[in-house]
């Protein structure tokens, strides 16, 4: 059994349908890309497994467990923790204090939550900017600090929604970097991401969404050279030079 199952699923704003008939499973420890070209139905999607929106049909099971519907705190407390596309930290908390309220959700020691945002501080490489105001980070710092927050909640699957998005190339590398991290500590990760070079090389399988129908799932090689995502997404250019990168 796969840690997240999506059956079916469904969701239609009025007669736009987002998300047709998908199903994918995310298995346990493993990296799961979600890609596809602006206005595929990712965030849509993404909302309807974390809770935010309840699907028009389908299911969602996790853990076997059928969450479809479930309310994104009740999702988070069973360890299916989200981040936000657009990060909102709370800006007037210093770095430390963020991470420190993704770990009250989790415990309610005191120390207990200390010693979990100290880890995830170090994590994340925000140790030298602990006690800065969330509001006054860079956005690469910021969404850096999101993933430290979600991973403060001590998640099991862990959907990240472009986190690396606008980043420099230095800040793309260092986020690359936490997320193998991440996996290595046997978290699961379904990331939703645009930056196809950072997503590729890490991710176990990608699941391809184009118009809310899943076009293709597999290994990243083998999707890159299907002939419905190189037309829908990719481009030939730069499936040709990933082939390359890869050779
Ligand atoms: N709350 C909503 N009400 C109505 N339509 C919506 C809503 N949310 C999303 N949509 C529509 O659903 C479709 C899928 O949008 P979604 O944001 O899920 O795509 P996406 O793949 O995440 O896009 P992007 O890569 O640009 O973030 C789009 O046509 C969008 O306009």
């Amino acid at each position: 059994m796969a840690l997240l199952e999506v059956r079916n699923l469904t969701k239609k704003f009025g007669s736009l349908v987002a998300n047709n008939d998908v199903s994918f499973d995310v298995e346990e420890g493993a990296i799961v890309g979600l890609i596809g070209p602006n206005g595929a139905g990712k965030t849509t999607l993404f909302n309807c497994i974390s809770g935010v929106y309840k699907p028009t049909s389908g299911k969602v099971f996790y853990e076997g467990t059928d969450i479809t519907g479930w309310p994104p705190h009740k999702v988070a407390r069973l360890g299916a923790v989200r981040t936000f596309q657009v990060v909102r930290p709370l800006i007037d908390m210093t770095v430390f204090d963020n991470i420190l309220v993704g770990a009250f959700l989790r415990t309610s020691k005191l120390e207990v939550a200390f010693e979990i945002s100290e880890s995830c501080l170090k994590m994340c490489h925000l140790d030298d900017h602990r006690d800065k105001k969330a509001g006054s980070l860079t956005i690469g710092l910021k969404k850096r600090l999101e993933l430290a927050r979600a991973m403060a909640t001590q998640p099991r699957l862990l959907m990240l929604d472009e986190v690396m998005a606008g980043l420099t190339g230095t800040e793309l590398k260092e986020a690359v970097d936490v997320i193998k991290d991440i996996k290595s500590r046997g978290i699961t990760l379904l990331v939703v991401e645009h930056i196809m070079e950072a997503i590729m090389p890490i991710a176990d399988k990608v699941v391809v969404l184009d118009s809310g129908v899943k076009i293709a799932e597999g290994p990243p090689s083998e999707v890159v050279q299907d002939e419905r995502v190189i037309a829908a997404y990719l481009g030939e250019k730069f499936s040709k030079r990933l082939r390359e990168m890869k050779a």
